[in-house]
């Protein structure tokens, strides 16, 4: 999505349609239910953080006095560049649209910059010192724009003919029209004026683009005036039909000729809640009972497995706190039983964080278990997660394909849930196609092939290592499968391999590939 538009001014008009969303008005709507479990499991790039100014530093920088005249005159002007205030709180209603426009949009150009979504998030709520309602809109909010993010920016270059800068106001656009443009069959979330009004109000709050706030309107209005000829020209692009990059779609396509379409939807999808029961405390049909009694409506989607009709925050999980469950997707809930545990075993959990698959290990057996990620941030929410749920582990910040944190002793079982490109949980993370390059699956292989060959020296004979990726790729899944078994001489015992993202009444998990090998006997 590189713009290479050159100045920013409005295009001229398209033929005009009229459409019975320019007649929209009155009242907002309420603001659609947070995506907390969109949220709850974070994105497995690493990526860049954005730097910020301590926020006393900015209060400085704020009230400092105006650099004196003779400074300015030494150097043109043309070369004073002002630094953005991204983390500048504007002076508006901690409850309305446009503060949460405003966070969504600073959440937005932070991605565009490299960060993951979740970390944008908290960097917004830390900056803007927003109450838990308006957090709840701005994440919402961000989320609804990443999974449009292709359809709004094709808006955009056919109304404007340059990206609008600072990134925040592209943001501040593309969070806008994602509201008032939700996916086919979608309710707006909000009355469209008002999100015109709000998206104004919110440009003019803020010193980098206040300017903007005629270009604000006039975008939005006329997206309302001409909406049907503008979706009908932006669709013929694929960026903005599916709302993946093109080498994404070209990537699917090529991998699945078959299912390439319905795997790209089922992307840009809400996902489920799914539960995972903690069977050492009670079983599916008695939490079941749990939640009808609490009013909640959930079906039995696996052996462990309960989803609930509707998403709500962990904090009103029932039983979430005192451990009886864990969110984590019903595809992920695959992996303890496919290792075949045993009381008494070692076992490794060698990429572990944040701790879903090594807390249902525990829960699955008594079994001695070894923790391992290489981002000791992450492995701080093991900790905790187990914690949670009464269990314990020893806990290694190190890299797997490295040697010298091993004690030598084998261990019998080994979860290899290794990094990749993560294309298979893109309903959960949105951001993760615009935060991808086509070029990470290979250098993501490298790194799994050779964790997955530094672990195989540290399995007992007749041990088995579970290698699974959250990839659809097969260059990080199938084909490194084959590779590591013909390397290895390992045995390749029955697994599901590769399973593709499904939403539906019968089978609701997301993509994910998994292999078992297993030692030869010395
Ligand atoms: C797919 S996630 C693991 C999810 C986890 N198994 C669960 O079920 O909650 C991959 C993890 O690998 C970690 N990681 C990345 N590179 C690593 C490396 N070289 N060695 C060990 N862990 C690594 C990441 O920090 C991330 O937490």
């Amino acid at each position: 999505m590189t713009d290479k538009r050159p100045t920013l001014t409005l295009k001229p008009k398209a033929k005009p349609a009229r459409t019975a969303a320019s007649q929209g008005g009155g009242k907002p709507r309420p603001a659609a239910a947070p995506a907390q479990a969109e949220a709850s499991k974070p994105a497995q790039a690493t990526a860049p953080k954005p730097s910020y100014r301590p926020s006393a530093e900015r209060a400085a920088a704020r009230s400092a006095p105006p650099a004196p005249r003779d400074t300015a005159r030494l150097r043109p002007s043309h070369e004073v560049k002002v630094a953005p205030q991204r983390d500048y709180r504007p002076d508006l209603k901690a409850d309305s649209l446009a503060l949460s426009l405003l966070g969504a949009a600073n959440a937005v150009a932070r991605v565009r910059g490299g960060s993951a979504l979740p970390q944008a998030l908290s960097a917004v709520f830390g900056a803007y010192e927003v109450t838990p309602q308006a957090r709840g809109a701005i994440q919402d909010i961000a989320y609804r724009t990443m999974r449009q993010l292709g359809r709004c920016e094709t808006l955009l270059g056919l109304m404007t003919s340059k990206a609008p800068e600072p990134p925040m106001l592209d943001g501040l656009l593309c969070a806008a029209l994602a509201l008032l443009d939700p996916p086919q069959g979608g309710q707006p979330p909000y009355e469209a004026f008002t999100v015109v009004d709000q998206a104004v109000t919110a440009a003019a709050s803020h010193p980098d683009f206040a300017h903007a706030k005629a270009m604000v309107n006039a975008v939005l209005r006329r997206f309302l005036r001409e909406r049907e000829t503008l979706v009908e020209q932006a669709l013929k692009q694929p960026l903005a039909r599916w709302n993946y990059p093109q080498w994404w779609i070209d990537s699917t396509r090529s991998a699945y000729p078959q299912d390439w379409e319905a795997i790209l939807t089922a992307g840009n999808a809400h996902p489920p809640l799914t539960l995972r029961v903690n069977r050492r405390r009670l079983d599916v049909a008695a939490y079941l009972e749990m939640l009808r009694a609490a009013g909640f409506d959930a079906t039995q989607v696996g052996p462990s497995a309960v989803r609930l009709a509707q998403a709500v925050n962990v904090s009103q999980i029932p039983g979430f706190h005192e451990g009886l469950v864990s969110v984590q997707d019903a595809g992920a809930q695959l992996a303890a039983p496919l290792l075949d545990l045993a009381d008494g075993m070692r076992v490794l959990d060698a990429c572990a964080a944040p701790g879903g698959k090594s807390g249902h290990i525990l829960e699955t057996a008594e079994v001695e278990l070894t923790s391992v990620d290489a981002d000791p941030a992450r492995l701080a929410r093991v900790r905790d997660n187990l914690g949670r749920l009464g269990l314990a582990a020893t806990l290694l910040a190190a890299e797997a394909q490295e040697g010298g944190w091993w004690d030598g002793r084998a261990f019998d079982r080994i979860l290899a849930d290794v990094p990749c490109t993560a294309s298979g949980i893109v309903r959960r993370h949105p951001d993760i196609r615009w935060l991808r390059r086509k070029s990470d699956t290979l250098q993501l292989a490298t790194l799994s092939s050779k964790i997955l060959d530094n672990l195989w020296q540290m399995l007992l004979p007749n041990g088995k290592l579970l290698f699974v990726t959250c990839s659809l790729w097969p260059q990080e899944s199938e084909a490194q499968a084959a590779a590591f078994a013909a390397r290895h001489d390992a045995l390749r015992l029955d697994a599901p391999g590769q399973l593709l993202p499904a939403s539906g009444a019968g089978q609701d998990h997301d993509g994910l590939f998994y292999a078992l090998f297993q030692k030869k006997a010395a």
